[in-house]
């Protein structure tokens, strides 16, 4: 470490030697000042080594107007002391030691003016400098060690190296020293310490002895320079406003810096170099570069360099320092706040600490649960809690905990709601909510007697299935109302994720229960209807099959202990009752279906739309719209109009659409009919008329009611009349005057008075086009009598039955040329079904008419339209053969005849499915006969007596007999009527 402690020249004088002690004072030259000033220094210092200093500028280099002889200056001030200089000393200046002893300095250059202790190893140099000092000649010289030639200076040498360097002897030692160097006093010696001062440069000659190492030296003066020279002078300016901003941002130098701007005016230009080389962090060639500079200029240059280079490093420091200082601030401020704001509310009682709180929060919400609560939940949740209590509150794993216990607290562990397996009553609901349905309900009676016996409703999982809107969902609905159990419906239509029923684990981020534990939380009951929707739409998943997690779900066996992923704990579910519900029972998985009870609801004939229409869907539309029954008028015809030509589907949602659309509309008419009569009648005359009358009433956004009038009121016919003459401006309303007539009896008045008399708006056949627009639906039936090649069968959709025409048609004929083309979207079931027909027909063909060749040499097209919708399966089998029997044997099929059943190639008739729908679907298409393969007479027996009415059955098992009942056979069969 270097200290600044001297001037530029600092003369030694042995007490004993001299008389007279020239104390060190104030009046001291400048320099000596500085060096008063130094914190290190005090005033022993000045007798560094016992002996006492003063100055002599001589070494300067300043000039010979600057040398002040400090000794006259001296002998000037006291006589005594003039009379000291008398004696002439007889001990060798400084700039006469020209052999020195050679000190190697291993890290810096010492610069005349500062002082350096150091530490000699070797005790040969150690005594050599001992008595040199001894002899009065304190001084030596100081050089800089030349780094290894191959190692790296900007490296910091290891202790190890540092040894060897003590090693170093004799000629070794010399070749390894830089030339220039620094003569140095030597203050003093402890132990192996020696402090150094500065004093001025030196540069080796030659080697006088090896051990200790001596050396003849020459002294070095600073180039003379012109001291008013104008770029010197800026330079060293630049030098002392650097050395000033070091000052302002770096506190490392702040010591020397202060000392140096108090005595700024005392320095040389040379000294000022050194000064700010010596106090800078440059590396030691750095600074023995500017050792070895004798042009003042350059060496104010070099020393410039440096500073400015400190200047940059103090900067980046300070940035440094300020960033991590407002880090470190930022977040102690942001914690002390918060400590400061909780004991705050602590104090207030506002709030108590964040986890007491929250685990009393659980506590509270899991005692009156804890009787019925299985004991390993409890556990569970004791064990969570005290994990909370030791967690910190900041931590995301303390978030977890807390959402987890949430979950787990909310849970209804051994609530359920009371059953109820009245079966009366339950008849009652379900009639109250749903028309029909009367082999649904019955269904569900039994299932809910079978509860009543065995006091649970467990085991059996309803599976609804039929066409969408035909009531599946809210059937399901009217079951959980019926039972009195709370209701939680979610669709797994599309669902590819087994987490949306099995739950996420814990520890993924926004992690969450499946939803059979959503259900729970919701509904708040352990004992829910779930219904679970679309089934038969069960998306595949690409990470677990989501089907295998309904399975755990549903079955009995397994969902006693249902065990959610991110609940961890198990769940009995057994209490649960689920209902399923699909439109195509075939695409739900068979381990799926294997535990349900099949209920299938083909979907309504019109008679049946018309009740649901007129008694439920009517009602609820009504009410939503807010308009009043005696309003509104919906005719039988526009009922049935409605139904076949608008809704002909199995379900009933798109005629509730429909209704809703008419009631829409009316509303929007009352309402304006109500703004123009407002408009008509000026507010106040209305009021007053109608306060005349004594039984009117206006409601603003409200249908106008009109009461029947007091017939006191003399003047009241003619203000009827003068209502009836301004109709109200819409065309479409038809006002029902009938009511208005105030032509009744007393009693009759009475009655009236109670029954409003209502402005109504009704619907008829004529203007149900203005409600709902024109007829949408092109009817299924496209021929009225099927042409020669054409017949009707009947098919099975996903959107209930339907009606679909077969079509042959000649194509070429020639000899061999017999072939069939087949368009129309067919499967391959389909097509083979073709291939079939074609086959038989031409066997049936060959048994009537042998000679007939036409299947042998005639291409023939068979098509069935629409073209753009896919079909497939084998029911069409006979409808087929038919139809190329009827192009063969040129003969139409007899008149309104609709069939389906699969063929055989030996002419079997093989059963169908869905025969209720398809009935419907032959009613709609007013199809007069219908044929059936045999074995599904059973199911058409069980048909309500409403869809068979009017319908001529014939049930076959041969395909003879369709040939017969086709082509005007008129001999009896097993035929229904
Ligand atoms: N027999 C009925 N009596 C009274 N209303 C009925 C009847 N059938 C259906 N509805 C009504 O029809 C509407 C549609 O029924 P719902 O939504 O239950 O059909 P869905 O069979 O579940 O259809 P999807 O398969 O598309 O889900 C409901 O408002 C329901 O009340």
């Amino acid at each position: 470490m270097l200290k600044l402690i001297s001037s530029s020249c600092i003369h030694r004088l042995n007490p004993a030697a001299v008389p007279v002690l020239r104390p060190a004072s104030d009046s001291a030259s400048p320099l000596l000042r500085v060096l008063n000033s130094l914190g290190g220094l005090s005033r022993s210092n000045r007798y560094l080594g016992g002996r006492l200093f003063f100055c002599s500028e001589s070494e300067s280099g300043d000039g010979p107007d600057h040398v002040v002889d400090a000794e006259a200056k001296a002998a000037e001030e006291t006589p005594s002391k003039a009379a000291s200089s008398a004696i002439v000393s007889t001990y060798p200046r400084p700039e006469d030691y020209l052999t020195v002893l050679a000190l190697p300095l291993q890290h810096r250059p010492l610069f005349p003016g500062f002082y350096m202790p150091i530490f000699v190893k070797d005790p040969k140099l150690l005594a050599a400098l001992q008595e040199s000092r001894d002899r009065q000649a304190p001084y030596a010289g100081a050089f800089l060690l030349k780094d290894e030639p191959d190692s790296d200076p900007n490296v910091v040498s290891s202790s190890d190296t540092e040894k060897s360097v003590y090693d170093l002897k004799g000629k070794e030692l010399f070749n390894r020293l830089h030339e220039v160097g620094t003569l140095a006093q030597i203050s003093s010696i402890h132990g192996d310490q020696v402090i150094l001062i500065g004093h001025r440069r030196l540069r080796i000659t030659e080697m006088v002895s090896e051990d200790p190492l001596t050396v003849k030296v020459d002294h070095l003066k600073d180039k003379a320079y012109n001291k008013d020279d104008d770029i010197i002078k800026a330079t060293s300016f630049e030098v002392i406003s650097t050395l000033r901003d070091v000052l302002k941002t770096s506190s490392l130098w702040r010591d020397h810096v202060a000392t140096y701007s108090k005595h700024i005016g005392d320095f040389t230009y040379p000294r000022l170099a050194d000064f700010g080389a010596a106090i800078s962090g440059a590396n030691k060639l750095q600074c023995q570069q500017v050792l070895e500079e004798l042009d003042v200029y350059k060496r104010l240059k070099l020393t410039l360099e440096l500073v400015k280079k400190e200047m940059e490093i103090s900067k980046i420091q300070e940035t440094i320092a300020k960033a991590i200082e407002e880090k470190i601030s930022g977040e102690q401020r942001r914690y002390l706040l918060n400590e400061q704001l909780k004991a705050i509310k602590k104090e207030l009682g506002l709030e108590t600490d964040d986890k007491t709180a929250l685990t009393g929060k659980f506590r509270e919400r899991i005692e009156p649960k804890r009787e019925k609560c299985p004991p390993h939940v409890l556990q569970v949740i004791d064990e969570e809690l005290t994990k909370l209590q030791l967690l910190e509150a900041s931590s995301s794993e303390f978030s977890v905990t807390r959402n987890y216990l949430d979950w787990l607290t909310a849970l209804p562990w051994g609530e359920y709601s009371d059953e109820n397996f009245h079966v009366t009553r339950a008849q009652k609901i379900l009639d109250e909510d749903h028309y029909g349905l009367t082999d649904v309900k019955e269904r569900i009676l039994e299932f809910i007697a079978v509860g009543k016996l065995r006091g649970t409703s467990q085991g059996k999982i309803i599976c609804l299935s039929g066409p969408p809107g035909v009531g599946k969902t809210s059937i399901g609905r009217s079951i959980a109302r019926a039972l009195n159990r709370k209701f939680f419906r979610f669709s797994v239509g599309g669902l590819a994720d087994v987490a949306e029923i099995k739950g996420h684990r814990r520890t993924y981020i926004g992690a969450m229960p499946g939803k059979m534990v959503q259900c729970l939380k919701n509904v708040g009951t352990a004992n829910p209807l779930v219904l679970i929707d679309e089934i038969d739409k069960l998306g595949k998943g690409h990470a677990g099959d989501p089907a295998s997690a309904l399975l755990e779900l549903l079955d009995p066996e397994q969902n006693a202990n249902f065990l959610d992923h991110y609940l961890d704990v198990p769940i009995d579910l057994s209490k649960v009752l689920f209902v399923c519900t699909a439109n195509v029972v075939e695409m739900i998985p068979n381990p799926l279906l294997d535990r349900m009870e099949v209920v299938t609801i083909a979907g309504y004939i019109a008679d049946e739309k018309m009740h649901i229409a007129r008694d439920y869907l009517e009602k609820t539309t009504r009410e939503a719209c807010g308009i009043k029954p005696e309003q509104v008028e919906v005719t039988d015809a526009a009922l049935l109009a409605l139904i076949e030509n608008y809704c002909r589907e199995s379900g009933v949602r798109n005629l509730q659409k429909h209704i809703e659309k008419i009631y829409r509309k009316i509303a929007l008419q009352l309402v304006r009919q109500v703004e123009t009569n407002d408009d008509a009648i000026e507010p106040k005359k209305a009021e007053e008329f109608f306060d005349e009358m004594g039984t009117t009433t206006i409601q603003k956004g409200n249908p106008v009611l009109i009461e029947s009038g007091n017939s006191e009121h003399t003047n009241e016919n003619a203000k009827l009349d003068e209502m009836e003459t301004n109709p109200p401006a819409d065309q479409s309303l038809r006002v029902d005057n009938k009511s208005t007539d105030m032509e009744v009896t007393k009693e009759e008045e009475d009655k009236e008075t109670e029954s409003k008399t209502v402005e109504k708006v009704l619907i008829d056949k004529s203007n149900l086009d203005d409600f709902v627009g024109k007829p949408v639906f092109h009817a299924e039936r496209i021929y009225d009598q099927t042409p020669a090649g054409v017949v009707m069968g009947l098919a099975w959709t996903a959107m209930g039955g339907s009606t679909l025409y077969i079509e042959t048609k000649f194509v070429e004929e020639g000899d061999g040329k017999g072939a069939l083309h087949i368009t129309g979207q067919l499967g391959d079931v389909m097509k083979e079904s073709a291939q079939l027909a074609h086959t038989i027909a031409r066997d049936i063909l060959r048994e009537k008419e042998p000679e007939n060749t036409f299947f042998a040499n005639t291409k023939i097209h068979l098509h069935v339209p629409a073209g753009a919708t896919p079909k497939d399966g084998p029911s069409a089998g006979c409808t087929m053969t038919t139809s190329m029997l009827s192009l063969a044997l040129k003969k139409p099929v007899k008149k309104d005849l609709a069939m389906t059943g699969e063929v055989t190639l030996t002419g079997k008739i093989l059963p169908i499915g869905g025969v209720k729908e398809k009935t419907i679907a032959a009613r709609r298409s007013e199809v007069k006969t219908i044929i059936f393969p045999s074995a599904n007479k059973r199911d058409f027996d069980e048909l309500a007596p409403n869809v068979k009415e009017g319908l001529e059955v014939h049930f076959v098992d041969d395909y003879m007999q369709i040939f017969d009942l086709a082509f005007g056979d008129e001999k009896s069969h097993n035929a229904e009527k």
